[in-house]
């Protein structure tokens, strides 16, 4: 795989995790600001409640217990046969009665289990007495339970039906010391409270009262609501912790519900789940009705998701944006000058000889990269061309080498060929004339043999530096093989052939430098023949023209000059 698809994927893999990694952070934050919130919503519903919606019960419950701390009520409750003290103690009662909300109060003797009651049309007046309490009852449980809990206060919701309202009834105990001597009390109607409380909060928050044993009080589903707690065995209650839907959870409201109880004012909060439906929870106790209550948030209707819509498209589009400008950045850094600097290499490759052309002023790694392969690669041109120079010397060396006639220094045979096709396609291109003169020594075979070999070397080379000598730069001059030469001139005129040819021949004859064993110049002679080449002649005939015509000059008698 390439560099780029390899980034590209990698860059992706990395932006999708950190995305993902901020997404759960930005959730974890999200959720802890929830929580901070909720608990600061709570402090505040727990206040608004206890100063305006709650006030009333608490009212009631107050007069109540200061109902059931009457001294009159008590000495009347220890001697309930005393005239007296009963006429008081009912005179006491008509005066609380006024003074509750619903102008109802009951009073229920224990030892006797005699049941007081008056209601707010006097309706009971001058008989209170309505009727006795008796333990097997059932509609008189409510009596003995109060009593076997042992706690001073209790709340118990039911509906009246016939006024079609919700009473909450306030129960205190009447205590003479450590004894209890019977149960006084209120009833209050609910409807408002309910009203106010349960059913005028806001979309996605809701809440719920329940007792010590969890069981529900008020509720915005009436369904919910455990009417007349009291009586109803533990099994028949409806509790909060039916409700939830999680086992862990029921526990940890159980361990929650005591540590707010002692903490008075505190809010513990916690998740929930009730009908499948996740909701962040928070539970204060109310002493003075001795009630839980519980506020409950569905953080997906207060916090829809949809609220981070704008949130996730400008982060997908920042991913896009920052892929896209690491593409470019990538291409523009790492990736196009790799990719000139694969091209050069592959151009070196391929033999071309000038440095690649390449973006010197990049900064950082990948400019270095690119500013030492081209010095490196101008070094190694460089080197080649030196090499390759050498090469051709060598060869040019070599070839002149093949073309030489190592004793004389001039062309041999084959050089002298090469010359002669050279000049004879010149003269077919361009009309170049040019002549030959071929030479050879006369009666050399008895210089060898009179003289010895050396003594005939010796006349060869000096034969060779004559005609050099009368030869101009660019005329050529080749030992044809034996004691033969052969003379390329470049010329059109007869008679310069002519004369170099008389000339040869003459300084050939005069020449002192072939001696013998005792140091006497020996004789010397060659005989010589030219032919001017013409345009339409073939090359062959060219040569046997002159060859002819040297021999014409050895039939004249040798040391002789002929033109064909
Ligand atoms: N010393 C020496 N002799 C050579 C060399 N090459 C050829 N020869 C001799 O040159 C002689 C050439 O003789 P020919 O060309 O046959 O005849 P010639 O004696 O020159 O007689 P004409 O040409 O008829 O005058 C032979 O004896 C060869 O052995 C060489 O490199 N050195």
């Amino acid at each position: 795989m390439n560099l780029r698809p390899r980034f590209l994927l990698l860059t992706t893999v990395l932006i999708a995790l950190i995305g993902a990694g901020l997404w759960l952070l930005s959730q974890q934050i999200t959720l802890s600001v929830m929580q901070e919130w909720a608990l600061r919503h709570f402090e505040t519903q727990v206040k608004l409640e206890k100063t305006r919606t709650l006030q009333p019960i608490i009212r009631e419950v107050t007069l109540a217990r200061q109902f059931a701390d009457s001294q009159v009520l008590r000495a009347w409750a220890r001697q309930p046969d005393n005239a007296q003290l009963k006429a008081q103690a009912l005179t006491e009662m008509e005066t609380f009665r006024h003074n509750f909300a619903d102008q109802s109060y009951f009073v229920a003797l224990r030892e006797s289990g005699d049941y007081y009651h008056n209601n707010a049309a006097n309706e009971f007046a001058g008989a209170e007495y309505r009727y006795t309490l008796r333990a097997d009852n059932p509609n008189d449980r409510w009596f003995y339970s109060i009593i076997e809990q042992n706690r001073d206060i209790h709340l118990n919701v039911n509906p009246d039906i016939p006024l079609g309202v919700t009473k909450l009834w306030i129960d205190v105990l009447l205590r003479d010391g450590d004894n209890i001597i019977g149960v006084v009390g209120t009833g209050l109607d609910l409807t408002t409270f309910i009203e106010q409380v349960v059913n005028q909060t806001e979309p996605g928050i809701s809440n719920l009262f329940f007792d010590h044993e969890g069981a529900i009080q008020v509720s915005r589903d009436p369904s919910q609501i455990n009417f007349a707690s009291i009586t109803k065995q533990a099994s028949e209650k409806k509790t909060v912790q039916q409700l939830l839907n999680h086992p862990a959870e029921r526990r940890q409201l159980e361990q929650l519900l005591p540590q707010v109880m002692h903490n008075p004012g505190q809010v513990g909060s916690l998740y929930l789940t009730i009908d499948q439906q996740r909701y962040l929870a928070g539970v204060i106790y109310l002493p003075e009705i001795d009630w839980y209550e519980m506020i409950l948030l569905d953080l997906n209707t207060l916090l829809p998701l949809s609220t981070f819509n704008n949130l996730f498209i400008a982060a997908a589009l920042s991913l896009i944006l920052a892929l896209l400008l690491f593409h470019l950045a990538l291409n523009r850094y790492i990736l196009r000058p790799l990719a000139l600097l694969e091209d050069a290499v592959q151009q070196l490759r391929s033999g071309q000889h000038t440095v690649p052309l390449l973006p010197r002023h990049r900064a950082g790694e990948v400019g270095r990269l690119l500013r030492h392969f081209q010095e490196m690669a101008a070094s190694t041109l460089l080197a080649r061309s030196e090499l390759e120079q050498k090469v051709r010397e060598r060869t040019e060396a070599l070839e002149r080498l093949t073309q030489t006639d190592t004793l004389t220094g001039l062309l041999n045979r084959r050089g002298m060929t090469r010359q002669l096709s050279l000049e004879y396609e010149r003269l077919q291109r361009e009309g170049e004339p040019f002549g030959l003169i071929w030479l050879d020594l006369d009666h050399f075979k008895s210089i060898n043999d009179h003289y010895g070999h050396a003594c005939g070397d010796q006349a060869l080379i000096t034969t060779a530096s004559i005609i050099t000598d009368q030869l101009r730069p660019y005329d050529h001059a080749a030992r044809w093989g034996g004691d033969e030469f052969l003379i390329l001139i470049r010329t059109d005129d007869q008679q310069l052939l002519d004369q170099l040819g008389e000339r040869l021949c003459q300084a050939i004859a005069a020449q002192q430098q072939v001696l013998d064993n005792q140091q006497r110049p020996i004789p010397l002679t060659l005989s010589a023949g030219s032919y001017l080449a013409r345009t339409h002649d073939r090359l062959e005939h060219i040569l046997s023209a002159a060859d002819k015509a040297l021999y014409q000059a050895k039939q004249n008698g040798r040391n002789h000059y002929c033109r064909a």
